[in-house]
């Protein structure tokens, strides 16, 4: 690879750049590029009605201006602009902008395709790189800066015979390789030309077309020319970002913070190339630092569906906020601090997003439903007892979370990714279905309580291998009389009680309760959960002991 090829391009020399200290505190002035960049770059452009669903997209989403085309390129672009005129497709609120070449008869066409509107802005552009001076235009500065002029001449003249109102919007294209100062004196020229004004602001779109360099040298070329221009408070400064580099965000981020007023993108970042801006990462970006982004974007799926249909393009699955795997953690330790960390959200009731690993609520984008965290060997004990206490309503004691982890990851081992049906699944198998050597079939408890003395006679009635058995214990609580039923019996393991929690599992008069019991055999070093559940807390307590039991004797028969 021959990197003496390359050179690394001019930069702009600013030594006083103020942009490093600044903030974003506000959202810009959106504009939406979807019907023209992103459209022109796409291997199959939309058909008319996808551009009508489209449109209807970004204006729920509350873009208030929309590039809807380049009318005088083609005539179905001619024609999505009419239907949107003639439909009366257009709200009140919402700004059509619409694109041509600095030429003739490009210009007057684009006018025509405007009849009806009391709207518009008007885009012209040309080419001021160095490059594309030389190579395409073959013109100097002067002949260049003359098409800027002669464009706005002529947008102006046709301004005043059209019936509503056109704002001018100028692209110096190919921005990031023309010199600043040079690209300040044609959208001089073009100001002039239009007689901008305080009250009669023409946007001066400063395009990274194609991205040259660090984001850092897009900002200093865009403070320096807010700082230049003879009367700022002419100008609005939009920014218009490709993609080249991997940067266009953070392009766009340091061209607001150098003073840019306003952004043109697309959703998802789709356009020409690496694509345009994505407008969606830009917003949610501001939204997580607690700034109102001002367009809606809480039904992130419908979002994406649409886009995906109308473009034929995907969404990547780690594109930031959308992509399918986003709000998922694979990883242990992630899983464990999204665990906890969403436990203590909820439980502090907190108004501050604080979630480790999440920089967004999913539920802000409507995406509270997909599962947030995954099963692959990778993961650990806070991931299988997330799974298990968002999706079914199990809460794992502890020492249970390890213990079932364990069984888990065997299964991810081989087969890898284990989803929550199959957690839950074997999580039945190996703790709530034991029932070999003993089942459950009927339990009495009876309070004998005297006198103060706290007193249950518990009557359990078990099948043990094909025999039924009543067993009869006595304790200060069911737990205690249940055990001492079971300890009681010569031929019947003696075991200890290592730890009891419960709670109840489904809301409403058809509650169920999960208990977890863990149960140690005298002087063994064997220590085993079993998880009971059922209506009255009482059978659940003991069905659990059942299961501790049976899978005690399991493990001692493996062991021999
Ligand atoms: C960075 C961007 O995304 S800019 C937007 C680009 N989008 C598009 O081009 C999509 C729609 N475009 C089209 O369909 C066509 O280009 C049309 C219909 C607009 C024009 O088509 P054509 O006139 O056949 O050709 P083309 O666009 O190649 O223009 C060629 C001529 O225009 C000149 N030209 C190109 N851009 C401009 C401009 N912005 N202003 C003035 N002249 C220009 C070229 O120098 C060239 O001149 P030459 O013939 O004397 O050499
Ligand atoms: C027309 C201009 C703004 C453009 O699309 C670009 O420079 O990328």
């Amino acid at each position: 690879m021959n990197y003496k090829k390359y050179k690394k391009f001019e930069t702009v020399k600013l030594k006083d750049r103020t942009w490093p200290d600044n903030e974003i505190v506000k959202a810009p002035i959106w504009c939406s590029v979807d019907l023209r960049d992103g459209n022109q770059a796409l291997i199959t452009p939309m058909k008319i009605e996808e551009k009508v669903e489209m449109f209807q997209l970004l204006v729920d989403l509350g873009f208030k201006e929309i590039e809807v085309g380049f009318p005088s390129s083609s005539q179905i672009e001619y024609d999505f602009l009419r239907l949107l005129i003639d439909e009366n497709l257009i709200p009140d609120d919402v700004t059509v902008q619409v694109l041509t070449q600095a030429r003739e008869h490009l210009i007057r066409r684009t006018f025509e395709s405007l009849k009806g509107l009391d709207k518009a802005i008007v885009h012209i552009y040309n080419s001021t790189s160095i490059l594309q001076r030389d190579v395409v235009f073959g013109k100097g500065k002067e002949e260049i800066k003359k098409i800027a002029v002669e464009g706005t001449k002529l947008v102006k003249e046709l301004s005043q015979e059209f019936e509503g109102k056109v704002i001018l919007e100028y692209s110096p294209e190919s921005f990031t390789g023309t010199e600043v100062d040079y690209a300040l004196e044609i959208c001089e020229a073009v100001m002039d030309t239009w007689g901008a004004t305080p009250d009669n602001k023409v946007i001066i779109n400063l395009p990274s077309t194609v991205e040259m360099d660090t984001p850092n040298v897009y900002a200093d070329q865009i403070e320096w020319m807010c700082k230049n221009f003879k009367d700022r408070e002419r100008v609005i400064v939009s920014l218009h970002p490709h993609n080249d580099r991997g940067c266009g965000v953070a392009t766009t981020e340091l061209g607001l913070l150098a003073g840019a007023d306003r952004v043109e993108g697309t959703l998802f970042g789709n356009g020409e190339r690496t694509g345009n801006v994505d407008v969606i990462t830009l917003a949610l970006n501001m939204y997580t630092h607690g700034i109102d982004p001002e367009l809606e974007l809480s039904q992130m799926n419908h979002i994406k569906a649409i886009y995906e249909k109308d473009t034929k393009m995907e969404v990547p699955p780690r594109h930031p906020y959308a992509g399918q795997l986003v709000f998922t953690a694979f990883s242990g330790s992630h899983q464990d601090a999204i665990n906890k960390g969403m436990h203590a959200y909820h439980e502090r009731g907190q108004e501050l997003w604080e979630v480790p690993y999440l920089p967004i609520d999913p539920a802000d984008l409507n995406r509270q439903y997909e599962p947030i965290v995954r099963i692959n060997s990778q993961s650990g004990k806070g991931g299988v007892a997330f799974v298990m206490d968002t999706v079914f309503g199990y809460q794992l004691p502890k020492a249970l979370q390890a213990d079932f982890a364990k069984a888990i990851q065997n299964i991810s081992e081989t087969e890898g990714e284990v989803s929550p049906e199959r957690i839950y699944d074997t999580f039945k198998k190996e703790y709530i279905d034991n029932e070999t050597p003993y089942k459950f079939i009927k339990q009495r408890l009876i309070d004998i309580s005297d006198e103060g003395e706290y007193e249950r006679r518990a009557e359990v009635t078990i099948e043990d291998r094909g025999v039924m058995k009543t067993l009869v214990g006595y304790g200060n609580g069911p737990i205690d009389a249940v055990k001492n039923a079971f300890n009681s019996q010569e031929d019947f393991l003696y075991t200890e009680l290592i730890n009891y929690s419960e709670h109840a599992l489904t809301a409403g008069s058809s509650a169920k309760a999960a208990a977890y019991i863990q149960l140690r055999p005298k002087g063994s070093a064997v220590c085993e959960y079993g998880v009971g559940v059922h209506p009255d807390i009482t059978t659940a307590t003991i069905k659990a002991m059942i299961s501790a039991m049976n899978r005690i004797h399991k493990y001692m028969k493996k062991e021999g």
